[in-house]
């Protein structure tokens, strides 16, 4: 991947910090949010999926509740973030409205990205959400978890989140022109990265944790975030979400920011992500024409070509599918649960309805999660 690469990229990841989003510490800045969401329509005018991840939520709700400084007391901040989240969503749709484009409120947790079958309907919706048109805001939810609003890690969040929809780019927008050296507010020298591979070991020294007044985890938070996301093939890139048109200026290659380069193409990083993630936890037995479109094409496995099963896998189990003679075709993260699948092995896929009362998916395994062999 280089900058050039990006104007062809087609899925977007795009994170916004509190610090950004709320000049550090003085509520949503509506008038700066309103110009950030003119740039997304004009990227997605231009044919990019686009998937936000938002901070913001605790900064607009101190703001909302009259407190000056952000509490320490966690359900104080639980507290915030949850009035503070009306706020922030409401900017977003009501300035996405002015072009048309509705959004979407997704809160997740870390742990709802490690659950398999959680990762698998968290990815479902946001598929069908981004195929909708509809432009997913997603925020961590803070009224369950704790660990994230004291680390504040909505750079990690974007990073799984980045792994799960298999995006081409994360940008990391920040109240900095990107990574520096060292931190640019403890040393006036500091010099701006343009470029790394993301493997690249001394980039974890430059990026300090220490962020602004409301910004949590810092730049460390950030690079850490560019490693995770190249797992499953995303470029990164941290660039300063104040420089004017910022987001068209990074999609046409301009040189702002910091571009971190995954050290493997998405698809052989996906493939792997996928293959050293999970256990197995069952077998599927393909019939010889499903075992040919799966060997060849690396097609979704469909109940129709499936005529045997074992091992009492869950959805979003990863299971072994092998061919009449036992040999492994190929593995992936299965959409039913083992008794489920059992009685729709060999149907058609328009039956499942019938047959289950429902439809997940028309494929057991659906290509995207499937390594092949
Ligand atoms: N090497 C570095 N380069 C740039 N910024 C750094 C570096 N090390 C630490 N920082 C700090 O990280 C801050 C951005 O992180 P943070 O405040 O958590 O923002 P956000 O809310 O956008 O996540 C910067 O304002 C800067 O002070
Ligand atoms: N989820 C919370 C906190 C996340 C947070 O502070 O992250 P960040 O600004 O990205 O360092 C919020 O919306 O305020």
């Amino acid at each position: 991947m280089d900058r050039l690469a990006l104007s062809k990229s087609r899925r977007w990841v795009i994170k916004l910090g509190s610090a950004l989003l709320t000049n550090d510490g003085s509520g949503l800045n509506q008038a700066e949010l309103a110009k950030w969401v003119a740039q997304m329509v004009a990227l997605r005018n231009q044919g990019v999926e686009l998937i936000i991840v938002s901070s913001g939520a605790v900064a607009e709700g101190m703001q909302r509740l009259g407190w000056k400084t952000r509490p320490t007391a966690l359900h104080e901040l639980q507290a915030a973030a949850a009035v503070g989240q009306m706020g922030l969503v409401q900017a977003y749709e009501s300035e996405f409205a002015k072009s048309g484009l509705h959004t979407a409120q997704i809160l997740m947790t870390h742990d709802d990205l490690s659950n398999r079958a959680r990762y698998l309907n968290a990815r479902s919706t946001i598929q069908t959400l981004v195929e909708h048109g509809v432009i997913p805001v997603i925020n961590e939810n803070d009224t369950v978890v704790t660990d994230e609003i004291r680390f504040g890690d909505n750079d990690t969040l974007a990073a799984l989140t980045a792994n799960l929809i298999g995006a081409d780019v994360l940008v990391i927008l920040t109240d900095q022109q990107g990574l520096y050296d060292s931190n640019p507010r403890e040393n006036p020298d500091a010099q701006l990265i343009k470029q790394a591979q993301v493997s690249r070991k001394d980039i974890e020294a430059m990026a300090s944790p220490e962020g602004g007044a409301l910004g949590r985890g810092g730049m460390y938070t950030k690079v850490m975030a560019a490693k995770r996301a190249a797992r499953s093939g995303t470029a990164t890139l941290i660039a300063s979400g104040r420089e004017p048109n910022i987001l068209p200026k990074l999609y046409a290659g301009e040189d702002y920011g910091t571009l971190l380069i995954p050290d493997l193409e998405p698809m052989t990083a996906r493939k792997q992500w996928l293959a050293g993630h999970l256990q197995v936890r069952g077998q599927l037995v393909l019939d010889e024409g499903a075992a040919k479109v799966v060997r060849a094409h690396g097609k979704s496995v469909l109940p129709v070509g499936v005529t045997a099963l074992s091992g009492q896998f869950k959805r979003g189990d990863m299971v072994v599918c092998v061919d009449q003679q036992q040999l492994e075709v190929a593995r992936g993260l299965v959409n039913y649960d083992w008794d489920e699948a059992q009685q729709i092995l060999r149907q058609p896929s328009t039956k499942i309805v019938d047959i289950l009362g429902y439809v997940d998916d028309e494929a057991l395994i659906h290509r995207d999660n499937l390594v092949v062999l």
